[in-house]
């Protein structure tokens, strides 16, 4: 099951169902690899149902179903893609382990290589990543494309991209008072890859095309136990744990997290609230995995209102460290300094 249903198949499936159609199998919240902290299930409702909304209005995570949201992407295989996709070069990362941790090309510069321990990033063009995605064996580095959708994509896929449902959505960023879209990420990459833990400053509807992934989500809340990168680092907004390997001495907050979990397959649309923290694992054994995500930036804040919420204590511990880095002007003085002024006296 490499590729979804090719375009054209799709009109065979408009036959009037002769049955109801097949009752969806829950995939057992066991899939995955093992954890060592309690988990819960992320609520899977509907994306009418006013629960739903509820949620989303209260910046909690929720599985939405039927909302079609991109379903004019259903038809985009690895071929499909290959004759669509344009002359454009895209971001493949190759990795020499499972995990893909994202790092910030713009703060490498200043911050040298030396981070980039079994990562690397390379600019191809789409029949290259196919070639290579195709002809993957044990043992190569494993492989995963993440590039942003802009105009310079083939005609077709203009087509389908119109074709999302955007009332849906548009809906959701206004009665949200979300701020615009900043784009829409084209994910494509190998069952078995993990995109560890880590927050980011945007709304997301994450949409899965093809293949399972296993959505781990924390409350921004468990700031304290997920141990970020600095700000000014190229992993900043990743935590430094490997939750494969917790290492409690160095991150004891670690061991007291609760995670809220979601199976979400073709035709899901998840849900992940700005700021919370999320680890997302394409299950084995579901094929290549392929998601387009729709991140937004946050809506103007309007009155201060306390006590402050957890992702605002986020926001200014960044601006703080932003601060700081810019006022020193040399990375290697950052912690002295934040050790000065917290060790001893704020412990
Ligand atoms: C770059 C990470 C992509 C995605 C995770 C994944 O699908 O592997 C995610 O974290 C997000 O959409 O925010
Ligand atoms: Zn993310």
């Amino acid at each position: 099951n490499e590729n979804p249903t090719p375009m054209s198949a799709k009109s065979e499936r408009n036959e009037p169902a002769a049955s109801q159609p097949p009752k969806r199998i829950e995939p057992a919240l066991t899939a995955g690899r093992k954890r060592f902290f309690p988990t819960e299930a992320i609520p899977r409702l509907h994306y009418n149902d006013p629960k739903a909304n509820e949620l989303i209005s209260q910046e909690r995570p929720v599985v939405l179903t039927e909302s079609n949201l991109v379903t004019t992407a259903m038809g985009w295989s690895l071929d499909f893609l290959k004759i669509n996709l344009g002359e454009g070069y895209f971001s493949v990362y190759f990795s020499d382990t499972d995990k893909f941790r994202y790092f910030d090309e713009k703060k490498r510069k200043d911050f040298g290589d030396d981070f980039l321990v079994g990562l690397e990033r390379k600019d191809m063009k789409f029949p290259e990543f196919v070639e290579l995605i195709r002809n993957w064996k044990e043992g190569d580095k494993r492989i995963y494309l993440q590039q942003a959708l802009t105009d310079g994509v083939g005609k077709r896929i203009v087509i389908d991209f119109l074709g999302f449902n955007w009332n849906w959505i548009n809906d959701q960023q206004k009665r949200n008072n979300w701020g615009q879209l900043t784009s829409n990420l084209l994910f494509i990459g190998q069952e078995g890859n993990i995109t560890p833990v880590h927050y980011d400053e945007q709304q997301n509807f994450f949409a899965q095309i093809s293949g399972k992934k296993k959505c781990t989500l924390f409350p921004p809340e468990n700031f304290d136990s997920f141990y970020p990168y600095p700000v000014h680092h190229p992993h900043d907004r990743q935590s430094q744990v490997d939750l494969d390997n917790p290492d409690f001495e160095k991150f004891p907050k670690l061991s007291s997290i609760k995670g809220h979990e979601a199976i979400v397959e073709p035709g899901d649309v998840l849900y992940i609230p700005m700021y919370w923290w999320h680890e997302i694992e394409s299950l084995a054994d579901s094929g290549i995995a392929t998601s387009i995500n729709f991140w937004y930036k946050a809506g103007p804040t309007g009155k201060i209102e306390y006590p402050l919420k957890a992702h605002q204590k986020v926001a200014m511990m960044r601006n703080i460290e932003k601060m700081i880095t810019e006022a020193l002007n040399n990375y290697e003085e950052v912690t002295p300094f934040m050790q000065s002024m917290v060790l001893g006296r704020y412990s």
